[in-house]
């Protein structure tokens, strides 16, 4: 029995004849992993989160993906539909026949990430991270085992950015999927994954294995010594790249 719920096999893209992008990179994605994928602005860390996504096809190599259900896809901006409700903008992939969660299973998501009492606003009646929490409670109704962000709290103030952080960790807990993500914050790589990806030269140029201490309180987490040496480990790969 394997324990992967991914495997990319000497993958290799390009979006044209000269600029390669990826090239002839492996990766066995571990189930129930949280990964961040770092890597120099353009080196192709979305590239290949659409090509685990199915929304690229390799020219070379494969994609294989053991799970009942496709991946999620959460992008930087929520892409809410804005003449629609919280509600119904949740329900969309169930409207569309894309998913199929019941209203008590909708209900529970709305639950899971805090929108109570939001259901009938707009998204032009919503803040930044409360649009993130509606697209990422959106994902949620596909019942992915793998949930791809591609850097989904970017544009979201620090305070937020680390409320929004330990709701990922809350719900990666609760739900157990696989989560990669791609971020620039090394910070934030540091706090949150199991390990970080470092992508360089079109392939995998290191995946660091990460130590959490998960029983202290966040604020304590930020400012341990385990913390510290994540991201020293991250900024050093990222160095070599
Ligand atoms: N649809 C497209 N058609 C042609 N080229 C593309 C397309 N999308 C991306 N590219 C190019 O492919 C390369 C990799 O892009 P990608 O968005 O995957 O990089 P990235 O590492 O996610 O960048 P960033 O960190 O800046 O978001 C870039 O040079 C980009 O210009």
């Amino acid at each position: 029995m394997t324990n992967q719920s991914i495997t990319l096999k000497d993958l290799s893209f390009a979006y044209d004849d000269i600029h390669p992008i990826l090239t002839g990179l492996s990766w066995d994605i571990q189930k129930g992993h949280i990964y961040s994928l770092l890597g120099k602005s353009g080196c192709g860390k979305s590239t290949l989160l659409r090509l685990i996504a199915g929304l690229e096809t390799p020219d070379k190599g494969s994609v294989d993906i053991q799970t009942n259900t496709p991946p999620a896809f959460v992008f930087q901006e929520p892409a809410l539909l804005p003449w629609a409700s919280v509600y119904h903008n949740i329900k969309l992939p169930v409207s569309l026949g894309a998913a199929s969660a019941s209203t008590a299973e909708i209900e529970s998501y709305i639950s899971l990430l805090g929108l109570d009492g939001l259901e009938d606003r707009y998204p032009a009646q919503l803040s930044g991270g409360q649009k993130m929490r509606v697209s990422i409670a959106r994902a949620l109704t596909q019942k992915a085992e793998i949930l791809l962000l591609d850097e989904p709290f970017a544009a979201l103030d620090e305070p937020l950015r680390f409320e929004l952080n330990d709701l990922l960790l809350s719900l990666q807990d609760r739900l157990k999927m696989t989560v990669i993500f791609v971020t620039h914050s090394v910070y934030e790589a540091a706090y949150l994954a199991d390990a970080a990806v470092v992508l360089n030269m079109g392939k995998l140029q290191s995946i660091l294995p990460l130590d959490h201490n998960r029983s202290l309180p966040s604020s304590k987490q930020r400012s341990s010594h385990q913390f510290a040496d994540n991201a020293a480990r991250i900024f050093r790969a990222l160095e070599e790249a």
